[in-house]
């Protein structure tokens, strides 16, 4: 099986408290991991460490067979984007939809025709011509959150990391959120680490689960059987706190 990342005994600390404890997980080539745990278990610090935008104290990470530690900032960005919950604070206000989506094109593809890999994004994406001229503030929740997966495909990355993705959006824009998601992965070579806190999401989207607390991961294995059958008591705490009938 490939496996797309690989990650071995993470570990960051903040002063004598240890926000990410030695975790470790594989994710296959197109597939799809969950990361589940309540605020404050380490998630999003994890996925700082993947992403190089904090440094661990131990551990190492491959991406596709390569350590990220040894790569620079746009050799490691072409392997692994991130898509944030709130895609105000990442789009940039003053670009058009166009433009934001021209310029990672040209920092990292210089020379190649943009027009039609813009539309060729945007359709993925399920946008159109007249969202392409728009600035991110003419755009819904969910049209932005569209705007910032095309970004982050724009590159082709082999993984992408959705923090709390769809968790600011209504429940039927998520919907149509997780289903695009679907779509993408199933069209494409592209794997997901979705990062969430919401066990509901995680059963429409992963295929494996990895549950964390306190900076450790407690409990991790194929979604069906994670959620029906969980080994540890706090993913039976997580499981019980979710409505009946969301899965
Ligand atoms: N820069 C920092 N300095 C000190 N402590 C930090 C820093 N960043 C995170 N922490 C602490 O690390 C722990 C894990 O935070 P993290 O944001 O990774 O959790 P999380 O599971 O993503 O939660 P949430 O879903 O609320 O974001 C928290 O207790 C947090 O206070």
């Amino acid at each position: 099986m490939n496996i797309d990342l690989e990650v071995r005994g993470l570990r960051k600390r903040y002063g004598t408290f240890t926000a990410v404890d030695d975790v470790s997980f594989d994710l296959a080539a197109g597939g799809s991991l969950g990361l589940v745990g309540e605020s404050g278990s380490g998630k999003t610090t994890t996925a700082r460490l993947l992403l190089g935008l904090e440094r661990a104290d131990a551990g190492t990470v491959l991406v596709a067979g390569r350590p990220l530690a040894a790569l620079d900032r746009k050799a490691r960005a072409r392997l692994i984007q991130i898509v944030f919950q709130d895609p105000f604070g990442s789009l940039d206000p003053r670009l058009t939809v166009r433009d934001c989506l021209t310029e990672v094109l040209r920092l990292h593809f210089p020379g190649e025709p943009y027009a039609p890999r813009v539309a060729e994004l945007l359709d993925q994406v399920g946008l159109g011509p007249r969202e392409a001229g728009a600035l991110p503030r003419e755009l819904s929740g969910g049209q932005r959150q569209r705007v910032a997966i095309a970004r982050a495909l724009a590159v082709r990355p082999k993984v992408l990391v959705l923090d709390e993705a769809v968790a600011a959006l209504d429940v039927s824009v998520q919907a149509q959120i997780l289903g695009l998601l679907a779509d993408i992965r199933a069209a494409g070579a592209v794997s997901y680490l979705f990062i969430t806190h919401d066990l509901a999401v995680v059963g429409c989207v992963a295929d494996h689960v990895a549950v964390m607390r306190r900076g450790r991961i407690v409990e991790s294995g194929p979604t069906a059987r994670v959620l029906s059958a969980p080994e540890h008591e706090y993913t039976r705490l997580l499981l019980d706190s979710v409505p009946q009938n969301a899965f």
